[in-house]
């Protein structure tokens, strides 16, 4: 009998590997997404990548007391970086000063996105890829052509995340009806910017906001991304709620 549970216990409590690559992990979302990462118990494996100081990075957070180990790379090692990856988050990319739009940062950010899909698509063809990089709304479709050309694209395993806008939706609806923001959950479809962002406040518990109201709740949650920008006054947009999105 005794063995009997000690086997079970045993099987059952077998993680399985599960390596995730974030991208980009020396920037303002790239650090504290790893150190959310390095405390979810699922991953094992956490490899942290960027241009310059993900080593510095790495070697801060395995520190954290979780089973997980974590490896720094730079760009001669990207092949190691990503290999048997089951997820590659990607924040790599420029974020938004004060009076820029998320399309201002495509010049800039869409060859990094791309390059990186490339690399993505050669060395873990298989993982899970979830795209942060603004704007979410073209870069996501650069990523599809790029596995595409590579014959690797598998819709189901591309994300642009947007959890943010859903994270930002559970919380304002909370401040306005004087509730738990933990048991607001309000669905938000379309993309990630201004108007492409669509709370579904209809299908919550709060129907019969009045107009003024309503309407002001959803023009916060589409331009939450710009009350950031502008509070941090050139310092960038939204890191650390971003990274919880992300985690
Ligand atoms: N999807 C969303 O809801 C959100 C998206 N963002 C976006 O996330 C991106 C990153 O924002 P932050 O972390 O604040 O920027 P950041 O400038 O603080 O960090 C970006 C990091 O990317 C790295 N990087 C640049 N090119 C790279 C490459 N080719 N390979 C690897 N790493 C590279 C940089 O060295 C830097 O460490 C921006 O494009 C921003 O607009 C920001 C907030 C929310
Ligand atoms: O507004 C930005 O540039 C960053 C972002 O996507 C957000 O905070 O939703």
């Amino acid at each position: 009998m005794l063995s009997k549970i000690a086997t079970r216990s045993f099987s059952s409590s077998a993680a399985s590997a599960y390596k995730v690559a974030v991208l980009g992990a020396n920037g303002g979302i790239g650090q504290p997404l790893s150190l959310l990462l390095k405390l979810n118990h699922k991953v094992t494996d956490l490899s942290l990548y960027d241009l310059k100081g993900a080593p510095g990075v790495a070697a801060d957070v395995s520190h954290v007391p979780t089973n997980s180990v974590v490896k720094g790379y730079n760009p001669d090692n990207i092949k190691e970086a990503l290999s048997g990856s089951d997820v590659i988050v990607i924040p790599a990319g420029v974020p938004r000063k004060p009076g820029m739009t998320r399309d201002d940062l495509f010049n800039t950010n869409a060859s990094i996105v791309r390059d990186l899909a490339k690399a993505s698509a050669d060395y873990a063809p298989n993982a899970n890829v979830l795209i942060i990089s603004n704007p979410v709304n073209s870069t996501v479709p650069i990523v599809a052509e790029v596995f595409k050309s590579k014959g690797t694209y598998n819709p189901k395993k591309l994300f642009g995340v947007t959890t943010l806008d859903v994270l930002r939706a559970s919380r304002f609806v909370s401040e306005i009806a004087g509730t738990n923001p933990v048991n607001e959950k309000v669905t938000v479809v379309g993309g990630h910017s201004g108007v492409t962002i669509v709370p579904l406040l209809s299908q919550t518990n709060h129907k019969s906001l009045d107009t003024e109201t309503r309407d002001g709740l959803i023009n916060r949650i589409q331009f939450g991304g710009d009350e950031v920008v502008k509070a941090k006054d050139g310092a960038g947009s939204a890191t650390l709620s971003m990274a919880q999105a992300g985690a």
